[in-house]
């Protein structure tokens, strides 16, 4: 066996041959197009070997299986020829594969995804392993392409096309449980037998793939050209109503897997393969793959150079609210920390253990999660009235309500009880880092560490320093956050730090477009045509306009005239008009479908009469443009380190349509001369705050890119 080889094979005495895929150098196993010649060469001596009873495909790598073909390989390709022929040569050796006279058991250990799980769907049966690492799916369509290897051909005809089509649509990754129950996988064994049972298995196993069985109703729907007609254009209409026609992968995966069902499995690997060289080359790919390798870059980044984190074994959380509860969570689910919750009553505890008790459950209820994992993270979590046990916590996060004078009386209390090394980490999201550390004796343990609404499902976490929170502290809250399943960016401390300053004037302008008398809901579809997840005034019932109100002008104060809202609060809140949380905002939350309709009072009390002037591309440019301007501020005065983490910070945490790639991608992408040209038209016609970010202006007249 060569050492250098990714592919190699082993011939066992008991005939089963076993093909070992380890990618030499690399922590992941992924298929890279230079493998091609030493898998023929495995396969062209299994295909001549004599008296054997079968093959096995095992990774050597514990922990990962194959996570999908080499996705730095798919960005370096030119052309869509470049990349259909990759795809075309993964369905050649998954064909030959297939083709094998033995069983082959693809034997799952960790990530199989992507290309990994086409190759195991060639494969004629799939063991995995009940590891907590195995994960399984086809996430192409984040990256903005379709399985290009046979998957759309294989998973419909392995399990019906009624549950593969939500799979490869969403890109959702399974444990191996959840891959069984759903006809994927054959067995779940623990990892240590996991060899044993693939070659029980290819013994005692005849050679040929598994079809799907149909029930009737099945037959009817999936077995006949109509049936399935019914299928595809529900699912091209539920495609459309969440994607806008922003993400072209959908349909194209839709049409894929019909051409196949209809013109079969051959002739659906050609419509496949040309599919996926199309879509690589579009520009909401080339975006989404962005993304992804922001994101593991950012994965090894400490935050603070080389300065390496400290050891965290137990976290405090300072009250037991919404985020409180939120936090404890994430401490004890996600990063596996005991974490004691202080609160001023034995009300907020039980909130919040309570909080924690009902997400695992939910889990639990849907068989996730074995009971004794819900048990043993409830364990994990703890409450106290007073600071008892906060002796020994290594960081404690404060999730208080917004009062400097509490947060700063709680570091004085936090700094007599805890150790001199212990990391106070506050949770606002509008009082400066500075002054909550002001009066501290140990600065340099006071950070910000700013988590969304609701906690557990938000994927970024803001870490906030102000000029004395020391490198350890800063590498040890992003490590946490890590921990905790965040995606961290440090900022630096000013007004609504990074995500809500850029949010701020986005929101205005979005208000005041309403009280020019641009429909609610006309407002709100634009920017969800733009591609965010919902419409500003919508986010704003959801936030609260009280929260919002209280934010915009401390914002106007430290920021400037740009940042002031328009004056509409006022009767809003005389008006008792909270949003979601007191069932009255803009939106309507009594009737059937809470949430839905506008509150046409609302117009009423503005003194509005509401009609549509303006077309959705002008309402999306004309709020948009502050959001992007703002984020260009927040780069030129180092509040964010680079457009990378401005671009993952606002599709993370505020829903940046990320098959624009970000604020500053976005940029980019319109040309920085074009977006000052834009800014600068609106200035004339709207006024001062749209005026160019010094930044922009300088970038225009040097022809420059944030790339
Ligand atoms: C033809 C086919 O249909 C097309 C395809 O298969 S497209 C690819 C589909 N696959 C994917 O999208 C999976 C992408 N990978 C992931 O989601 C995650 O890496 C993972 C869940 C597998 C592992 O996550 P995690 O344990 O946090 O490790 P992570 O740091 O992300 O990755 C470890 C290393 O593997 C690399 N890696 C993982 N999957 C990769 C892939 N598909 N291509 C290239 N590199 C990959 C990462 O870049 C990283 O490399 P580095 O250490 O040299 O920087």
């Amino acid at each position: 066996m060569s050492e250098q080889q990714a592919f190699t094979l082993e011939l066992r005495d008991d005939q089963v041959a076993v093909i070992h895929i380890d990618v030499p150098g690399e922590s992941m196993n992924t298929l890279k197009a230079s493998f091609a010649e030493e898998v023929a060469g495995v396969l062209n001596q299994l295909e001549q070997q004599r008296d054997l009873k079968g093959v096995v495909v095992i990774s050597d790598k514990p922990g990962s299986f194959v996570a999908g073909a080499d996705i730095s390989m798919i960005d370096a390709c030119e052309n869509a020829a470049d990349t259909e022929s990759l795809a075309r040569q993964g369905q050649a050796m998954f064909d030959r594969i297939e083709a094998l006279q033995v069983p082959v058991v693809a034997a799952i250990d960790g990530a199989c995804l992507g290309g990994g799980l086409e190759l195991a769907l060639a494969c004629h049966y799939r063991v995995a392993t009940d590891s907590n690492k195995t994960i399984i799916g086809l996430p192409e369509v984040q990256l903005g392409l379709l399985p290009g290897s046979g998957g759309t051909q294989r998973l419909p005809r392995l399990i019906g096309i009624q549950k593969a089509l939500p799979l490869i649509l969403t890109g959702k990754q399974l444990r191996a449980k959840q891959a069984k129950k759903l006809g994927i996988v054959d067995d779940v064994v623990p990892p240590s037998i996991l060899l044993d049972a693939a070659v029980k298995l290819a013994l005692s196993s005849k050679a040929k793939v598994k079809r799907v069985r149909h029930s009737l109703l099945n037959k009817l729907l999936e077995g006949t050209g109509v049936g399935r007609g019914i299928i595809f254009s529900k699912a091209r209409e539920q495609a459309q109503a969440k994607a806008k026609g922003n993400y072209p992968a959908l349909d194209k995966i839709i049409d894929t897997i019909a051409y196949g069902s209809d013109k079969g499995f051959q002739a659906g690997l050609e419509y496949e393969a040309r599919s996926f060289g199309e879509l690589a080359m579009t520009p909401e790919s080339k975006q989404l793959r962005n993304i992804f390798f922001a994101t593991t870059a950012m994965k090894k980044e400490t935050g603070a150079g080389d300065t390496k984190p400290r050891q965290v074994e137990r976290v405090g959380v300072l009250g037991g609210g919404l985020m409180g509860g939120g936090i404890a969570y994430v401490s004890a689910a996600k990063a596996g920390l005991p974490a004691r919750i202080k609160d001023i009553s034995e009300q907020g505890i039980v909130h919040a253990l309570k909080y924690s008790y009902d997400l695992l459950n939910k889990k639990v209820k849907r068989k996730h999660m074995p009971r004794a994992e819900l048990e043993a993270t409830m364990l994990r979590l703890s409450g106290s009235l007073d600071y008892s046990g906060f002796d020994r916590v290594d960081v404690v996060i404060e999730a208080v309500f917004e009062d400097l004078n509490l947060k700063q009386q709680m570091v004085a209390d936090i700094e007599a009880v805890a150790s001199e090394n212990t990391i106070f980490a506050t949770n606002t999201s509008s009082l400066p880092i500075t002054k909550i550390a002001a009066q501290a004796q140990r600065p340099e343990n006071v950070i910000g560490l700013h988590y969304f609404s609701p906690v557990d499902k938000m994927p970024l976490a803001e870490i906030i320093t102000h000029a004395g929170t020391s490198d350890e502290t800063i590498a040890t809250t992003v490590a946490l956050a890590k921990k905790q399943g965040k995606t961290p960016i440090v900022v630096k401390d000013g007004a609504g730090f990074y995500v809500n300053r850029i949010l701020a004037p986005y929101m205005n302008e979005s208000a005041r477009l309403v009280l020019e008398g641009e429909p609610i809901e006309v407002v709100d579809s634009a920017l969800v045509k733009f591609g965010f997840p919902v419409g500003p005034m919508k986010l704003m019932d959801e936030v609260g306009i009280d929260v919002a109100a209280k934010v915009a002008p401390i914002m106007a104060d430290e920021l400037g005239d740009r940042f002031r809202a328009p004056d509409a609060f006022g009767k809003l809140l005389d008006d008792e008009r909270k949003g979601k949380k007191n069932k009255k905002g803009f939106y309507a939350y009594s009737g059937k479908k809470p949430g839905k309709a506008v509150d046409e009072s609302v117009y009423t009390l503005l003194g509005i009469s509401p009609s549509a002037k303006l077309g959705g591309e002008e309402i999306a440019q004309r709020t948009v443009l502050l959001m992007l301007n703002e984020a260009a501020y927040c780069l030129d005065e180092g509040i964010i380190r680079s457009a990378r983490d401005g671009d993952i910070g606002a599709i993370f945490g505020i829903g940046f349509p990320p098959f624009r790639g970000g604020p500053f991608r976005y940029m980019d992408a319109i040309g920085v001369a074009e977006i000052v040209r834009r800014l600068q038209s609106y200035q004339k016609q709207h006024g001062e705050r749209y005026t160019p970010a010094p930044l922009l202006l300088k970038m225009a007249e040097n022809n420059e890119r944030f790339y």
